[in-house]
């Protein structure tokens, strides 16, 4: 229970919220005290993001109120929020690709139009902000050259420089790195230490413990518990969120390493020619894959993963090299991609989804090289009920558009459309992102039964204890070289950390 004198400062009381016929928020109340980290949990589609985007002004709830410090208030626009001392940091960014990390601080800082020159104080305490959490960012960088956990960390110092009182943060860890990671848990911790109220939402677990001072937990719609982080186990919060308790993965089987399926030969790529950055350069990438074998590629994020899945994807047309799958050639010039490679890309609704078109017709884009002239609506609806029922993507609704989906129904779209058919291969970007528990443990069954029907899976991941675990094999990129290759049964921390930082394997 919570303890009956803590103060709030902000109240939400009875908010509900539906679009069309879909209940996204049924009377629900919550308390946000000063001074605490506040973890809110739920499964995918529970309501968490709408429930915050209200508090933030995004949506308009369409009943219950809002008191801040005991006062009802109105909050009908971000901007409303943030003059009443809240800020959100979305799972979507909204940076300016083109331009640098100063331009989009200086933009979004509300004494802009003066010039951040005038404003010394402001920008210097957003600077050491900004290398206190990424000192790797340089505030001369590109926002388009960066690795999507630094976008987020720009994003993260975009809202601390609001010097919010209430600071919402969306899924924030699903895109940082481990070290990221740590360093943005003291921070949030120093943030409640100085009295502001942090909204956390997740679904890790690790970040409660991490960092939680209570949790409050969602489930289709409503708070089901709200509870002090101490007194919750993690089985519990498991139990409540997704209703089940044993969640435990049975690892994949063995590849058959007869012989390699896939060949990657004296491979390089550059993204951009007029960008000097390493993540956009890959060079001479040797590695065979065998038939069921699961290679996790492993690197500090923006060391060339992103330009490598694009590559094998066949989305760059000029590269030098050879890929080869079952002795041809993986993507030949001209020719649309082949429809035997499932290709899971990090961010999807950038870069995985047609936002605008609706469920049906983003789960027939693999097919769309083969479409009738006059395609056939009724056999796409029996095809997208399918695969939504099967991937459990909610709400069941073909016709909404991919844009409404929650984050978590938005990567489980994805990931529908992509691992339904029998890929040969699978390229898989961080592809259990944004998923809750249950949705991440079928995502990774998945994965394991197309490798055990002979896929080669090539899975880049942040988690090397994720990929500890279910790889077969781990290759290291470093500033867009394989740095070293280990069976990961022989792998260690260590060693994959050496590599990671620019040590090379010694032959
Ligand atoms: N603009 C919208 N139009 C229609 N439906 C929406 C819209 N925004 C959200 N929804 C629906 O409301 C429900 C709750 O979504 P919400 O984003 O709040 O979930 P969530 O708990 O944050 O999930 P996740 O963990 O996957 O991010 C989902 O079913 C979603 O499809």
């Amino acid at each position: 229970m919570r303890d009956p004198k803590r103060q709030s400062i902000v109240q939400l009381q009875g908010i509900s919220k539906r679009f069309g016929a879909l209940i996204a928020n049924d009377q629900v109340s919550l308390d946000i005290a000063p001074g605490e980290v506040l973890a809110l949990l739920g499964e995918n589609g529970a309501g968490k993001s709408t429930l915050m985007k209200i508090l933030y002004g995004f949506y308009q709830a369409d009943a219950g109120r809002i008191l801040i410090e005991g006062q009802p208030v109105t909050i009908d626009s971000p901007h409303t929020a943030m003059r009443l001392g809240i800020a959100m940091v979305f799972q979507q960014f909204s940076l300016i690709e083109n331009l640098t990390v100063a331009e989009n601080l200086m933009l979004a800082s509300a004494k802009a139009p003066r010039g951040v020159w005038v404003n010394r104080t402001h920008w210097v305490k957003s600077h050491s902000r900004l290398s206190e959490l990424a000192p790797s960012i340089q505030p001369t960088n590109l926002i388009r050259n960066l690795a999507v956990g630094e976008k987020q960390l720009v994003e993260l110092v975009k809202a601390l420089d609001a010097d919010a009182r209430v600071v919402i943060l969306d899924e924030p860890t699903s895109v940082l790195t481990p070290i990221e990671t740590q360093r943005f848990w003291m921070l949030i911790r120093q943030l409640a230490d100085q009295g502001h109220a942090v909204v956390f939402i997740t679904h890790k677990l690790e970040d409660v413990r991490a960092c939680a001072d209570c949790t409050a937990v969602m489930r289709k719609g409503r708070v089901v518990d709200m509870s002090p982080a101490r007194d919750r186990t993690a089985k519990e919060l498991v139990y409540m969120m997704v209703g089940r308790e044993n969640l435990a993965i049975v690892n994949p089987v063995p590849p058959s390493p007869a012989y390699p399926r896939l060949q990657i030969q004296n491979l390089s790529a550059d993204s951009d020619a007029s960008s000097r950055s390493s993540a956009s350069t890959i060079r001479n990438v040797n590695l065979a894959i065998a038939a069921g074998e699961i290679v996790g590629i492993a690197g500090v994020a923006g060391n060339g993963q992103q330009l490598f899945a694009d590559v094998l994807a066949g989305l760059l047309p000029s590269v030098q090299g050879t890929m080869l799958l079952d002795g041809t050639l993986l993507h030949r010039a001209g020719k649309s991609s082949r429809q035997d490679i499932a290709y899971i890309p990090e961010q999807p609704l950038q870069n995985g989804v047609a936002a605008e078109l609706d469920l049906v017709a983003n789960l027939w884009a693999k097919k769309i090289g083969k479409m009738a002239f006059f395609p056939l609506r009724a056999k796409q609806r029996t095809h997208a009920a399918r695969l939504i029922h099967a991937f459990d993507v909610q709400p069941p609704d073909p016709t909404l558009k991919a844009v409404n989906l929650s984050g978590g129904n938005l990567q489980k779209l994805v990931l529908a459309r992509e691992l339904s058919d029998s890929p040969s291969l699978i390229i898989a970007c961080y592809p259990t992102m944004g998923l809750d528990i249950a949705a991440t443990q079928f995502v990774y069954e998945k994965l394991f039964q197309h490798a055990q029907s002979r896929a080669c899976i090539v899975w880049i991941s942040e988690s090397l204890d994720d990929l500890l675990q279910y790889s077969h094999r781990i290759a290291v990129l470093f500033r867009g070289e394989v740095v070293g290759v280990v069976e990961t049964s022989t792998a260690n921390r260590h060693q994959l950390g050496q590599w990671m930082t620019g040590g090379r394997e010694v032959a």
